[in-house]
């Protein structure tokens, strides 16, 4: 059985506990407990595949709070980065914290590929109070090089699935890439000692 990790980020109020809630349960519900971390289990079939999620709910982050940040981004396998589509200052955030989890990943596993992640623009259905245009959150996207979509947690279950469906089947790609290549340069290590202890014996020879 695979265990995936996912942490939920963005700025307060955006939706989060709402789009995680949508995925978990199917339902909308108006009001979470924004105080406290949580964590979620699951247990899900993907592609004939059991897999244990957990996902971590964190209670808000503000753009100054590294800190808060630092401790879901070390522990993710992968992340969905929530902004609400009608509030600017959430997508400045949004942006901010895909830069702090590039700039995270990068110091501490040097040479990896990108770890997924998916940016998510909420609140579809206040696209009458719209403040960040659908095409802005794509670019945003693509150069962060991760995945894009709009979403209406309070109006549809089908689109906040998909993201979650994809975002896990990325992250289990990621994770036999990272093991793939923990068990490459571990025999490549095991080769160059057997080539040290035996290679000088057979030269004598
Ligand atoms: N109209 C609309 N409201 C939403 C949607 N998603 C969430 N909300 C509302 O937005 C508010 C904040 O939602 P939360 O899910 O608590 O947001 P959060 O990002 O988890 O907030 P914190 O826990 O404070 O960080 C709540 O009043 C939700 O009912 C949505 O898709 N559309």
């Amino acid at each position: 059985m695979n265990d995936i990790k996912l942490a939920l980020l963005g700025s307060q109020g955006a939706g989060k506990s709402a789009v995680l809630v949508r995925f978990l349960t199917r339902r909308f519900i108006g009001e979470y407990a924004s105080n406290t971390n949580s964590l979620y289990h699951k247990r899900l079939s993907i592609d004939g595949r059991q897999l244990n999620l957990e996902v971590f709910d964190p209670c808000s982050q503000g753009s100054e709070a590294r800190c808060i940040l630092e401790e879901p981004v070390d522990w993710a396998d992968g992340f969905v980065v929530v902004y609400n589509i009608s509030d600017r200052t959430s997508f400045i955030n949004a942006k901010n914290i895909l830069r702090q989890i590039r700039e995270t990943r990068m110091e501490n596993c040097k040479g990896e590929m990108d770890v997924p992640v998916c940016l998510v623009g909420n609140k579809q259905d206040l696209c009458h109070a719209r403040q960040v245009r659908e095409d802005e959150g794509r670019g945003l996207a693509q150069e962060n090089r991760c995945n894009f979509q709009e979403v209406s947690a309070a109006e549809s279950y089908q689109d906040i699935a998909n993201l979650f469906t994809q975002l896990i089947r990325r992250v289990m790609e990621h994770l036999k890439y990272r093991a793939d290549r923990r068990r490459y340069s571990g025999s490549k290590s095991m080769a160059k000692l057997i080539n040290n202890v035996f290679g000088k014996r057979r030269k004598s020879v």
